[in-house]
């Protein structure tokens, strides 16, 4: 997947998509996730690839792992560049969903990249020892979901900005650190509660950016994901 920031495509159908899309090319890369995929199905990805763009599909899976593998082998087929899990759902689950995709990936395709969530960048410190009941902080948390992960032989987590320095030293600087919560310092946190600026993203080492309100909802998408993109390269004036 390129390394340009990730529009996550939270729209309610096709239509609105595609009339999203119409002032991008298929240089940028676009997240399907829950809520556009159980409307519009495997169409809207095969409609997407068709138009060049990279695809992350972000369908978390977590369940027992024969049942991951079985869906993953399906995902494979679709020739989508990324796809997801919960580190929640254990090695085993994350192993499964790996074979899934090897199986699946048809001869001479290459294999999806895989990555787990670790804690959503919707959980904060409280949650995790509050509701999850874990003894450990959320970075110690994170950590060692990532670890799992890395262990597991995917190719990286799902994590906050906040995250991506010490992933990076545990786990190594090509391990993916995708990180969604990412606002323009002016921009609400809605319900995201470890946010971060491109910018911050890009000196703590995230590889990419997954950016969805902030442009979706912004009066001038084009311009917002050119002022993200920006920021996160690097390259603003
Ligand atoms: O896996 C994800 O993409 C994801 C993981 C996570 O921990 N937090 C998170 O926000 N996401 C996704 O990233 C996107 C963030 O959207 P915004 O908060 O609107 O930028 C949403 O589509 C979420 O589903």
């Amino acid at each position: 997947m390129k390394t340009s920031p990730i529009i996550a495509l939270d729209f309610e159908s096709a239509d609105k998509t595609f009339d999203f899309l119409r002032v991008f090319d298929g240089n940028v890369n676009v997240k399907v996730g829950m809520q556009l995929y159980y409307k519009e199905g495997p169409a809207i990805v095969a409609r997407l690839k068709e138009l060049g763009f990279d695809i992350f599909l972000d369908l978390k899976l977590h369940d027992i792992p024969n049942t991951v593998k079985s869906a993953m082998e399906v995902l494979a087929g679709f020739g989508v560049d990324l796809v997801n899990v919960h580190a929640a759902g254990n090695k085993t689950m994350m192993e499964a969903a790996l074979e899934g995709l090897d199986k699946g990936t048809p001869s001479g395709m290459t294999r999806p990249s895989l990555i787990a969530v670790t804690q959503l960048t919707s959980t904060d410190e409280r949650q995790v020892r509050e509701e999850q009941l874990i003894g450990a902080s959320l970075q110690e948390s994170v950590l060692h979901y990532a670890k799992l992960t890395k262990d597991a032989g995917l190719d990286g987590v799902v994590c906050s900005v906040h995250e991506a320095a010490v992933i990076t030293e545990v786990c190594g600087k090509s391990f993916f650190k995708v990180t969604p919560g990412i606002r323009l310092p002016d921009g609400g946190a809605h319900d995201q509660k470890r946010i971060a600026t491109p910018e911050q993203a890009r000196l703590e080492g995230s590889t990419h950016i997954v950016v969805g309100r902030a442009i979706t909802g912004a009066t001038d998408p084009r311009a917002a994901y050119e002022q993200i993109e920006a920021l996160w390269k690097g390259t603003e004036a």
